[in-house]
């Protein structure tokens, strides 16, 4: 029996990397008959026929479920912004934390084109999310600076790629990885009912170990499905601040005695985190009247 990640599934076959070795596989039976359904992502042990075919014979635990994309055992998600071309924004990283924190994903911050900053300006940009707790990695394609240590991010782990268009999330993971293309394209961050991808999320093996996953026009849960009450969460120095708030019921807006707004006036909670937030609580519980 040999061991492997199920890398790509079209037209009732699973395709099982091991190492550098695609094995394509069937699925034992009795998998049929209990309606589970295999992800891409998740670990499989298949016993190996001739052909480069085997058959599947056991699931793994799994360790996470993405939802959309359907993808297993996501380790993390790389939020890619831009110093410059485009400027990045405060609002854009934000929406982009809450969604990932939201998907219950380990986000990574990293802050490409550097080259192209001024290092003052990404220096208040780097330090605000540093504090929050983010991890932040100052790259650029164009030095190299920070691609060895991206590419070490990667090893050994599942990511998933999410950014605005044409911040370089191609071009980061051809300076890893020469030759491996990744389909992308800008997430929906819109609020309602997003687009709906028809292509199915595949997983591009690294050469030191470790997958991305390709997934063109990804898009996390949106923001349709949040509970206003529970948009805090997505920000873990507001979560942290909640509990001394009067009310527990307390969105940290018009409440009295807000420890979350005190916080944003002492300086402990940056004020374009406290903005962020107030402008998707509109968005949500204006989403929600329409229910
Ligand atoms: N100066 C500079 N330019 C870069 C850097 N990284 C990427 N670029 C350029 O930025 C442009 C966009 O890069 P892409 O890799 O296509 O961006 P993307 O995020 O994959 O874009 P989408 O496919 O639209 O999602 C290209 O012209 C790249 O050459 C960098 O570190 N420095
Ligand atoms: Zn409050």
């Amino acid at each position: 029996m040999l061991r492997g990640v199920v890398v790509k599934a079209y037209n009732s076959y699973y395709y099982v990397q091991t190492g550098d070795k695609l094995t394509m596989c069937t699925l034992r039976g009795r998998f049929k008959k209990e309606r589970f359904s295999l992800l891409v992502g998740d670990e499989v042990e298949y016993l190996p026929l001739d052909e480069g075919k085997g058959v599947i014979e056991t699931i793994l635990p799994r360790r996470s479920m993405l939802k959309r994309p359907m993808v297993a055992n996501v380790d993390q998600v790389i939020l890619t912004f831009a110093a410059a071309s485009p400027d990045p924004s405060f609002v854009i990283i934000d929406r982009f934390l809450i969604l990932a924190e939201l998907s219950q994903l380990n986000a990574q911050i990293c802050l490409n084109k550097i080259d192209l900053a001024d290092a003052a300006e990404i220096g208040q940009i780097v330090d605000l999310y540093r504090k929050i707790g983010y991890s932040v990695l100052e790259t650029s394609v164009k030095t190299g600076q920070g691609i060895d240590e991206l590419r070490r991010q990667l090893y050994g782990r599942i990511t998933v790629f999410a950014g605005p268009s044409g911040v370089g999330k191609s071009s980061l993971l051809n300076a890893v990885e020469p030759g491996l293309s990744l389909v992308t394209g800008e997430i929906s961050i819109k609020i309602g009912r997003g687009k709906h991808t028809t292509r199915f999320a595949e997983l591009l093996p690294l050469a030191g170990g470790g997958f991305v996953v390709d997934t063109p026009g990804f898009s996390f849960t949106e923001f349709a499905d949040i509970v206003p009450t529970e948009l805090a969460r997505a920000f873990p120095e507001i979560a942290a601040a909640a509990p001394a708030c009067k009310f527990n019921t307390c969105l940290h807006h018009k409440e009295p005695q807000c420890a979350v707004k005190q916080a944003v006036t002492d300086g402990c909670i940056a004020a374009s985190r406290y903005a962020s937030y107030l402008e998707v609580l509109s968005e949500v519980q204006e989403n929600r009247k329409g229910y």
